[in-house]
């Protein structure tokens, strides 16, 4: 055991666990950026060229592109016994659990096709996977079909068709691709440090991406992408939020898609995504849903200012508005989050096991002395 300085924190707050080269989170001026590009020049790339400059840490060349191309479409089809698997899924559950309990049941590939790894060719494998089984899910729930990739189309393209059955527009593909860019990477959030806690016990890296995806469900992480559109839902319209707002927080109620650990001012990813939720929802229901979320989003900082404090919006409050305007039910808010972040969790994987050691904190004991056994008692 190493002698070390005995820190105490509950929340690790502010405490530096490790290092990384995958993004930077500037917290103090809201800025993010993946391997040393900020995000608002990314945001419009090719969604594969990011996943692997994400991935890998350089962009792939011409030869790579059009193997990953090829490698995600034939890997976004299920096979029968992974059809079959998914089939005995409950239609109900949870997106998000379904994936954590399909993710590591899935049969690994057993020849390399992409030249990275055998750790990388497995969690690109499973990012394809996700896709599929997030879209299958969705169709067996609607008592549909599933349906397949068509080899050539782009990889949102393809999600978007096996999902609703018809073919997005080009916008719908664009405006896709942007939002799931931005979620891709985010440094040590809870989700990625339990991949990284997963991967340090040496487990395969399709246990790291099951723990990592357990950890993004709940509200205070991924989680509040759907509670926050639910949330404007419960609403209702503008004129409410406001008595909303002051509820909450005279209950201690959080409220979601607002706050953040890092960002002491706006989430640069909800920058981008709030121009990007006006310009999408152009129905009168998702008009008023995002004047409601506006609504909530000025009264919170209102009475954050009011108390001297200060409240943003992060990237989970305008997201739910641009999925919503794509027709994803917001119970799958969690999962395309997932589908998109899954790149930064492989990423960890790699750079982590580079440098492997146990991840193993100390607990302050707090319980009853240990006691001698009692010979007597029987
Ligand atoms: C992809 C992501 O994970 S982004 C985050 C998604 N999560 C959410 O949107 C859930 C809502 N937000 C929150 O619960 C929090 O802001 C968190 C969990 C994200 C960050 O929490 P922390 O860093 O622990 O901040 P903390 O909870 O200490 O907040 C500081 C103060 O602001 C308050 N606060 C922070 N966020 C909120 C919120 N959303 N609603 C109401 N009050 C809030 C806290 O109650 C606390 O007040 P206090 O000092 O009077 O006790
Ligand atoms: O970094 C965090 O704590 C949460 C977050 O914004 C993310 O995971 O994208």
């Amino acid at each position: 055991m190493s002698e070390t300085q005995t820190v105490f924190s509950n929340d690790l707050a502010g405490i530096v666990v490790g290092e990384t080269a995958i993004s930077d989170v500037q917290g103090d001026i809201g800025l993010l950026s993946y391997r040393g590009i900020d995000i608002n020049e990314l945001v419009d790339v090719s969604f594969l060229h990011v996943a692997w400059l994400v991935v890998f840490g350089e962009w792939p060349t011409d030869e790579e592109r059009r193997r990953l191309k090829s490698f995600m479409c034939s890997n976004a089809q299920l096979t029968h016994p992974e059809q079959d698997l998914l089939g005995q899924v409950p239609r109900e559950l949870h997106p998000m659990l379904m994936l954590q309990g399909m993710i590591p049941l899935l049969q690994m590939p057993e020849e390399e096709t992409l030249g990275r790894g055998t750790d990388a060719e497995h969690g690109l494998f499973i990012t394809a996977k996700i896709s599929a089984l997030i879209a299958a899910h969705y169709r067996l729930g609607q008592n549909k079909v599933i349906l397949h990739p068509t080899a050539g189309k782009l990889r949102h393209d393809n999600f978007l068709t096996m999902f609703h059955g018809k073919a997005p527009t080009h916008e719908q593909v664009r405006m896709l691709d942007a939002a799931q860019i931005l979620q891709m990477e985010h440094s040590f959030n809870a989700g990625t440090f339990a991949g990284r806690v997963c991967a340090s016990t040496l487990a395969p890296i399709q246990s790291s991406i099951a723990a990592s995806i357990g950890t993004l469900f709940g509200k205070l992480h991924g989680g509040a992408d759907q509670a926050a559109l639910e949330m404007a839902m419960e609403i209702g319209s503008p004129d409410k939020a406001e008595a909303y707002v002051k509820d909450c927080l005279a209950n201690k109620v959080k409220i979601m898609g607002m706050g953040h650990r890092e960002y002491r001012t706006v989430d640069p990813r909800a920058k981008i995504l709030k121009p990007m939720a006006i310009a999408s929802c152009q129905d009168e229901e998702s008009k008023n849903l995002l004047a409601t979320l506006v609504a909530v989003e000025e009264a919170c900082q209102r009475e954050f200012g009011a108390r001297g404090q200060e409240i943003w919006a992060n990237v989970e409050f305008y997201k739910g508005a641009v999925f919503h305007s794509l027709g994803i039910p917001p119970h799958y808010f969690t999962a395309m989050f997932a589908m998109a972040r899954v790149y930064g969790y492989i990423g960890h994987f790699l750079e982590f096991r580079e440098q492997s050691c146990l991840i193993r904190p100390r607990a302050a004991y707090v319980g009853s002395p240990p006691q001698a056994r009692d010979q007597s008692a029987a």
